[in-house]
């Protein structure tokens, strides 16, 4: 299969990192996009990423060879009966999506199973739209495909080429498994942050002391309830069985917590942490995984004017570029005041090490 013509329906953060990844690694490719706010294809059109932009869905996407559609999922499954009067037979046509079932029922029923592989880059973050698309997200990031019973060889082994080719990772798994792991590792998790985040709104006081003090744990577990609310609501409407399932078992799971700690049953919830915390400690960190934060060390520093650029010319001075630099107000267990950020393990750990020099303490994440 010879892919020299692409096809983007919608272009935001997902669509736009797969443009642009495309575009670094294969210039020579025409890539047209469709999508529903004119901004995101204005941009696409001035930084050279795409070669065509339309707000419609028209005959322009009769000359692709694969189009990927990378609109929230629902918005996904209703092109295809738009598509199916438009592309050509020989066209390859798969998603981004977060759930797969659905689509591919949809693709059996239209008529384009034969056409179809479903994909799901495993790699992204809160922040959406164009404007935060990077060319590197999908790197060393596992890229799901799904492909239906009716997928041709030929086809899945291009895509699976393609993907390779802008360094992602593709894995093919069937469908409903898909769904089954992405509701517990994915779906759950952002509904629980968005009901953390929703309960201690609710439960703070007048003066805003919890929003003031929630610190490194909180931030951490629901950085996620900053993603999109559209999204969001398409994906839990979408995996609608599984999602129910999974809450299921988990208020089964905050019910055994809620008993233990009722009964002041403390080797139990021992136990149950501790089980958590193997489990967690020994998940792979090889690869990225969904986003994988940048290496951060904490660096105590005196409260005067200067400290914070004396730190900053030490390592400017060791030829270490800093990616970001900011002040935590809340000083946790091991947490310093001062936190930067690197952008590599090795650049972090040489910091620390000549940080530890000059007589600084300094943090290191494990
Ligand atoms: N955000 C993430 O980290 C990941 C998202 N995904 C999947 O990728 C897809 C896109 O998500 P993102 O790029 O993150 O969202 P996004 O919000 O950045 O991009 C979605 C794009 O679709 C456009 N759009 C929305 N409704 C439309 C409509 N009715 N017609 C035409 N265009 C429309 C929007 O204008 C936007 O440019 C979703 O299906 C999501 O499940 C997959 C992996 C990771
Ligand atoms: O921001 C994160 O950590 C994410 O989990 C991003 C994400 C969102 C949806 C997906 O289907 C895959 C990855």
């Amino acid at each position: 299969m010879n892919i020299r013509t692409i096809g983007f329906i919608g272009l935001g953060l997902i669509g736009g990192s797969i443009a642009k990844a495309l575009r670094r690694v294969h210039p020579e490719l025409q890539m047209i996009a469709y999508n529903r706010s004119r901004e995101s294809l204005i941009a696409a059109m001035e930084d050279g990423t795409i070669n065509q932009a339309t707000d419609t869905l028209n005959e322009s996407f009769a000359a692709c060879d694969l189009i990927f559609l990378c609109a929230p999922v629902s918005v996904n499954i209703r092109c295809l009966q738009i598509l199916k009067d438009i592309i050509r037979p020989d066209c390859l046509l798969t998603d981004v999506g977060s759930v797969k079932t659905t689509i591919h029922e949809a693709v059996n029923e239209i008529g384009l199973s034969r056409q179809f592989i479903g994909g799901h880059p495993m790699a992204g973050s809160e922040k959406f739209r164009y404007a935060n698309a990077s060319d590197r997200l999908l790197e060393n990031a596992y890229y799901i495909l799904t492909p239906g019973a009716d997928s041709s060889a030929e086809h899945l082994e291009a895509y699976r080429n393609l993907v390779a080719s802008i360094q992602a990772i593709p894995i093919v798994l069937d469908y409903r498994e898909h769904d089954r792991a992405t509701a517990a590792i994915s779906h759950l998790p952002h509904i629980i942050a968005y009901a953390l985040v929703n309960l201690v709104r609710r439960s703070d006081n007048t003066e805003g002391l919890m929003r003031m003090l929630a610190a490194g744990g909180f931030k951490d577990i629901t950085r996620i309830a900053s993603s999109s609310p559209e999204m969001w609501q398409q994906i839990c409407t979408e995996n609608q069985a599984q999602v129910l399932q999974m809450l299921d078992a988990y208020r089964e799971d905050l019910a055994l917590v809620e008993a233990a700690i009722r009964k002041e049953d403390n080797a139990a919830l021992i136990k149950y942490f501790d089980q958590a915390r193997i489990y967690r400690n020994a998940l792979p960190e090889s690869y990225r995984g969904t986003i994988q934060p940048l290496p951060e060390i904490y660096v105590d520093v005196p409260d005067e004017t200067g400290a914070i650029s004396v730190v900053s010319a030490i390592l400017a001075a060791n030829r270490l570029s800093i990616k970001n630099m900011g002040i935590r107000n809340n000083r946790e267990v091991q947490a310093g005041a001062l936190k930067i950020v690197f952008e590599n393990m090795k650049a972090a750990a040489k910091a620390a090490e000549i940080l530890k020099k000059y007589n600084y303490t300094v943090y290191e994440r494990d």
